[in-house]
């Protein structure tokens, strides 16, 4: 378990955790143009926040300032407490905060145990980080000598879930986990996704259609034209989330 899982900070006697991630009035954007009009949102430790919304919204710019790749240009940005602002993308890995990348960040010409051992740089880890990938997801461990780009979707994203886990991450951000996947294979990925927070970790998905995370989410929250404009647990908001974002 990361560092930061264990030293999540509680706020008083009996009080609830405070948040792992936190974001409080983000301003961000591309050149001169701000997308992100003052964000606020909250991941608590243990816990899956669903960020929904239509296409442009800016779900994946608010990712993308929490992994670190893009700068605030106001508000700030917190871990377990901290002010991260200014962060690199690999401090924040550092620090526990992990991203899978667009495209899912695997090499389609290096084999299945290929891609684990360059996300591991070391015999040792990577024993263990095999270990853990295929117990988690069978199929890897079949296909371990197999190129992964000769994989399906749902193959590949598992081995770039197995990937990001083994950097032992606090808190896994997710967006659109459920692209191009059949609806079978969302709902395992979503499974294994519960697994794991049932372990500890906390985990910011962005989809644009609701539906196959909403039954995993403690909380969701709806972001239109670059800002958050509803949040709470998923029933609370469910009115909210037009059939267009709930997708089928
Ligand atoms: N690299 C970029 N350069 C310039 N503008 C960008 C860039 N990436 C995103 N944008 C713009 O920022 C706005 C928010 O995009 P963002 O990708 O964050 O939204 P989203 O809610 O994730 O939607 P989608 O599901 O389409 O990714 C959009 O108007 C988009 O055109």
């Amino acid at each position: 378990m990361s560092a930061a899982r264990q030293t999540a900070p509680l706020t008083g006697e009996n009080a609830e955790p405070a948040p792992l991630l936190e974001l409080a009035g983000v301003r961000a954007g591309y050149g001169p143009i701000e997308v992100l009009h003052g964000v606020d949102l909250k991941v608590g430790p243990g816990s899956v926040v669903a960020l929904l919304g239509p296409n442009g919204g800016g779900k994946s710019t608010t990712m993308k300032v929490c992994a670190g790749l893009l700068p605030l240009t106001g508000g700030e940005l917190r871990f377990a407490g901290r002010r991260m602002n200014g962060i690199s993308g690999e401090d924040a890995a550092r620090l526990g905060v992990c991203s899978i990348p667009e495209g899912r960040g695997i090499f389609p010409n290096l084999t299945v145990r290929e891609n684990l051992w360059v996300g591991t740089g070391t015999g040792a880890k990577l024993a263990a980080m095999e270990e853990a990938a295929y117990s988690r997801f069978p199929i890897l461990g079949e296909r371990r000598h197999q190129l992964a780009g000769s994989m399906s979707g749902g193959q590949q994203q598992m081995l770039a879930l197995s990937r990001a886990l083994g950097t032992d991450p606090a808190v896994l951000l997710l967006d659109e986990l459920s692209m191009g996947l059949a609806p079978m294979i969302v709902t395992q990925m979503y499974d294994t996704v519960a697994q794991l927070v049932a372990e500890g970790l906390s985990v910011l998905v962005a989809e644009q259609f609701a539906r196959a995370v909403l039954p995993i989410a403690d909380t969701a929250a709806l972001m239109l034209h670059g800002r958050v404009v509803s949040v709470g647990r998923p029933d609370e908001i469910e009115d909210q989330l037009s059939s267009s974002y709930l997708g089928g």
